[in-house]
């Protein structure tokens, strides 16, 4: 017996070692009809099914749902089995969320019927500019009997999906992903964004702006968050686009983290000048998920938009005008200094926002900041494509309530009245007075800040009216000369400078 075993196994070494020779000389063709008979043999005789749950189908563009919903659902119901487990933090980093560790296999039972699973990857070798580079390949098998196929590509599957997905929604942790500037993704990372967890405090009640203003974005945010069957209905992309545009320190950037907030939206910060083309920016955005704020601040110094659109002609008059102003022309040189690396257009960034490409995901908000509206292309910020326009302006007296409140939970102090006239008189941001506000000792109080703040209001004013005054008197100077140099030439425009003095 023993001896007939060992010619057994002799025979099938050699045999297979026979095969395997063969294999290498055999024509392809041959192999694969082989190949596909044996394996028709083997189902023959093996009676179980295998479907795979890939993660990244196609040519990657974007994760699949049903390999997040599996792993989720696994998650979930077969950490109690699984020998081997990952850890990650989950929603609110307070609670850790167990999944299946590779090459891992759990038993999962619905309905009287026994499937398994099993986590799997393999390296694929990818060709990465020069040279070769393995890539990972993660997936998800679902083995089960032949005979109950009905049940488990029937109900099993969509009951595996639909908890898969309100586990995934329960444990979502907010992330805030960005596309760093000059990170070379190498071919092995799949996803074109980087992330952390998303922590911003910043909340709508603890915003500094008068509450009608408030209170109509957020009705806004609400309605567009439940509007899912009206934009199916009129046959628009569940999208919105948001400008926020004032000047700094007002609370643009702010808005945005209690918009994500608000709405428990991700957000992405696309920083435009690390996106080398087109191309480029057509698959971050379909590399973005539901339920996400896409953000590109200050978009004025992301991009030429202002002229792009304009012949060269025209570009000497553009940069007359920022001569006017040394602040906006200082930007613009950062501006072009910035867009150099990048070749992504205005009409690259406007298909963007509402080509065929944005409608795929759903539920977006994309909001643009910016210092200065009055430099963006008009098509860029038409109605349709920044559906709401917001201004966040200087700190009024009821902006500083807000912010009082947020720091000395007061209603009311009888500085309050002094404080009221000096911020109608003088212009200062939110970002200002919050940190006018802010203790700065361990004894500072309520009274101590307020009166603090009340002093460097006053410094302030004075120095606003000083240098009002000095400005008024270059003028005055330079119109006496522009007078006397038009005296010279025969001509008399006196009239001219004391308008312009008076004007002041
Ligand atoms: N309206 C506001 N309400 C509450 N806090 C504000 C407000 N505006 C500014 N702040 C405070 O000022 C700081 C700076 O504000 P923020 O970064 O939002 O300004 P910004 O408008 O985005 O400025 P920039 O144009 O320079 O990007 C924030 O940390 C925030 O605490
Ligand atoms: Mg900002």
């Amino acid at each position: 017996m023993t001896e007939m075993w060992t010619t057994m196994g002799s025979t099938l070494a050699s045999f297979m070692f026979m095969w395997a020779i063969i294999r290498q000389y055999c024509p392809y063709e041959v192999t694969r009809f082989l190949d596909m008979y044996t394996h028709n043999i083997m189902g023959y005789f093996y009676p179980y099914i295998t479907i795979s749950f890939h993660e990244f189908l196609g040519d990657r563009l974007k994760r699949s749902d049903a390999y997040a919903a599996v792993e989720a659902y696994l998650s979930a119901n077969t950490s109690k089995s699984a020998k081997r487990l990952k850890a990650e933090m989950g929603k609110d980093s307070c609670n850790l969320v167990l999944t299946m560790d590779e090459y891992e296999r759990v038993t999962d039972e619905y309905k009287g019927v026994k499937v398994w699973w099993v986590c799997s990857k393999v390296m694929s070798p990818t060709r990465s500019m020069s040279y070769y580079q393995e890539q990972e390949k993660r997936f998800y098998k679902l083995n089960f009997h032949k005979k109950y196929r009905g049940i488990v590509t029937g109900s099993y599957l969509e009951h595996v999906m639909k908890e898969g997905k309100e586990i995934r929604l329960r444990n979502r942790q907010r992330k805030l992903y960005t596309n760093s500037p000059g990170y070379k993704w190498p071919s092995y990372k799949q996803t074109m964004w980087s992330h952390i967890v998303f922590e911003h405090p910043a909340t709508f009640e603890t915003m500094a702006m008068e509450s009608e203003k408030k209170r109509e974005i957020i009705e806004d945010l609400v309605t567009f968050s439940k509007s899912k069957e009206f934009y199916a209905r009129i046959g628009k992309a569940w999208k919105r686009g948001y400008l926020l545009y004032g000047p700094p320190g007002t609370g643009k950037s702010t808005m945005i983290a209690a918009m994500a907030n608000l709405l428990a939206y991700d957000v992405y910060d696309l920083e435009l000048t690390a996106v080398k083309d087109n191309t480029e920016l057509r698959k971050l955005l379909i590399e973005t998920t539901t339920k996400s704020i896409i953000v590109i601040e200050d978009i004025d110094c992301s991009l030429d938009l202002t002229g792009q659109r304009k012949k060269k002609g025209d570009k000497f008059s553009d940069d007359e005008n920022d001569k006017s102003n040394s602040e906006v022309s200082l930007r613009k040189e950062v501006k072009e200094e910035g867009s150099s690396g990048s070749k992504v257009t205005l009409s690259g960034l406007l298909n963007f926002i509402d080509g065929i490409w944005s409608a795929c995901g759903g539920e977006r908000l994309i909001v643009f900041t910016t210092n200065y509206v009055e430099k963006l292309d008009p098509a860029l910020i038409r109605r349709g494509r920044m559906d709401k326009h917001v201004e966040l302006s200087y700190c009024t007296f009821e902006g500083f309530k807000v912010l009082a409140n947020n720091c000395f939970k007061i209603e009311t102090h009888p500085m309050f009245d002094t404080i009221k006239r000096l911020l109608s008189e003088i212009k200062i941001t939110p970002a200002d007075v919050a940190e006018n506000l802010m203790p700065k000792s361990p004894m500072d109080d309520a009274d101590k800040c307020l009166s603090n703040f009340i002093e460097a209001l006053e410094t302030t004013k004075d120095e606003d009216l000083l240098s009002l005054r000095q400005s008024s008197l270059i003028k005055e100077d330079e119109n006496v000369k522009h007078g006397s140099h038009i005296k010279e030439n025969g001509e008399l425009h006196e009239d001219n400078r004391i308008m312009k003095v008076t004007k002041q």
